[in-house]
């Protein structure tokens, strides 16, 4: 693996690409030791669907995190979403509590359907390309008052 990434690094260089542009599944990390210091780019995309890691890595299913012990706090590198160690993310928890209370209030409030005609297993989870995550096609969803 680490001579992979060196050989990649070294063709990179030899055609004056930028290594932050991959996005190779099989590249977990690059390190790049540039003017005396070593920058490690972690993929966590690609960590993220390691297949060797993750059943059916491609498909959306949330109950793969039910019954399991790996955690997204930064402790289980199988799942860093925030990171880890002393420059993971320090807004965990107000990012967590924010997307918990609107989740829950959109889900106490309303009944969800699907569109007309449209089954679960249309629904398109792919995601832009980029830093931060946006879906590639909006989810429309019809909200049926609850309360
Ligand atoms: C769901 C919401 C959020 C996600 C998924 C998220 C994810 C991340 C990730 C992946 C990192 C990089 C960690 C690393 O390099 O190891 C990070 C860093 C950071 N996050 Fe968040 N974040 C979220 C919400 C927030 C919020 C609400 C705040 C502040 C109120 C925040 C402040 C920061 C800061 C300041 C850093 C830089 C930490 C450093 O470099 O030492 N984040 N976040």
């Amino acid at each position: 693996m680490e001579g992979d990434i060196l050989d990649l690094l070294l063709q990179l260089k030899k055609e004056k690409l930028t290594p932050i542009y991959l996005t190779l599944e099989d590249i977990k990390a690059i390190v790049m030791h540039t003017c005396g210091i070593t920058i490690v780019h972690v993929n966590a995309w690609a960590i993220a669907r390691d297949p060797e890691i993750w059943e059916n890595p491609e498909e959306f299913i949330p109950e793969r995190f039910l019954n399991n012990d790996i955690d997204f706090k930064g402790e289980d590198f199988e799942l860093i979403s925030f990171g880890a160690g002393r420059r993971g993310c320090p807004g965990i928890a107000l990012g967590v509590a924010s997307m918990e209370l609107a989740l829950s209030n959109l889900l106490y409030a309303f009944d969800w359907e699907l569109p007309c005609g449209m089954k679960k297993e249309d629904i398109d989870t792919n995601v832009k390309p980029g830093i931060t995550m946006h879906k590639k096609n909006d989810l429309c969803l019809i909200p049926i008052k609850y309360i």
